[in-house]
């Protein structure tokens, strides 16, 4: 396994680890972090479809929204960055329940948590190490597996990240999507979205939405060389051209041996024996 630079790359904060681009003074003064009443977070294990539900916001008409880049990231002067916003700000974050700044909790901020199958988020999260000159340096699949399912890789165990949200599923403030349903039905999965946020939106603008979010459509803006700093896509991230890879469900079948798939089903049944969330998954393992 080439994994030389990990320090330079990768500090541990809690236990868990985090790119260097979340610096130390940031995780620490979280809890210092002012949320507002009609902030709007978006929360998800990475590689589990945040530019998704990103792009589907910033296309809702007249929505008055920023969305801003994720709160971890930067340094502390990211606070000052975020207070000058002076529109609903829309924020995403990777974070799990339990490292969500207290003020955000204290205020019932609605926070939209997307997951999706963990097999594979693990194979896009596989991809984008391999890709990102921002990550530790990984040449094989077997090898990123392993430290997936210690929970050795950003943002740590996505068991741990997907409990810790569970016990707060029927939160009146949160929304919990699921990948595959956007997949399924993206129109259903918008209308969920915009009631949820209080935002009224016709049939006709959800389809013009659902269109504008395929995708094709998503990873062919992404290529475009001179990004509009104010798009979604621009604002959530700097790697752009890695995001958009396959956008598919099921992609794991390509990865996974027999007995790599026999031990992850062992740990996802142990560790989410008494998940309900769990189970949406039983259809896609
Ligand atoms: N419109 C649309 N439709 C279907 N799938 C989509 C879409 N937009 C992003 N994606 C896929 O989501 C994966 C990236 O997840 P994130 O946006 O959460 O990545 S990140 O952690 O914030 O970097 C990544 O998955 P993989 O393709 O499997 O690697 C993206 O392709």
């Amino acid at each position: 396994m080439s994994f030389q630079n990990q320090s330079s790359v990768l500090h541990k904060f809690k236990g868990i680890l985090f790119s260097t681009m979340s610096s130390e003074e940031l995780l620490n003064s979280l809890d210092f972090f002012n949320a507002r009443e009609d902030d709007v977070f978006l929360v998800s294990y990475p590689k589990s479809g945040t530019h998704w539900i990103a792009e589907v916001i910033g296309n809702i008409p007249n929505a008055q929204i920023s969305l801003t880049s994720p709160i971890e990231l930067g340094d502390i002067s990211k606070f000052d960055e975020l207070k000058m916003n002076c529109k609903r700000r829309v924020i995403p974050t990777h974070l799990s329940y339990n490292m969500l700044p207290v003020n955000i909790k204290q205020k019932q901020c609605k926070i939209i948590y997307i997951i999706r199958n963990p097999k594979d988020t693990a194979v896009s999260l596989f991809h984008y190490y391999r890709d990102n000159p921002n990550l530790p340096g990984i040449e094989t699949w077997a090898a990123f597996f392993e430290l997936f399912l210690r929970g050795d890789v950003v943002y740590g165990s996505w068991f741990d990240h997907v409990l810790s949200w569970e016990e707060h599923k029927n939160d009146k403030n949160i929304l919990i999507i699921f990948y595959e349903e956007m997949k399924r039905d993206l129109s259903k999965s918008i209308k969920k979205i915009t009631t949820f946020l209080g935002i009224n939106v016709s049939d006709s603008e959800i389809s013009k939405i659902a269109r504008k979010t395929s995708f094709s459509e998503m990873k062919n803006n992404a290529a475009k060389e001179n990004c509009d700093p104010n798009h979604t896509i621009c604002a959530l991230t700097s790697n752009r051209n890695l995001v958009f890879r396959k956008g598919a469900v099921g992609d794991w079948i390509n990865y996974f041996t027999a007995k790599q798939r026999r031990v992850f089903d062992e740990l996802f049944t142990e560790k989410m024996k008494h998940s309900e969330l769990a189970r949406h998954f039983e259809d896609y393992f």
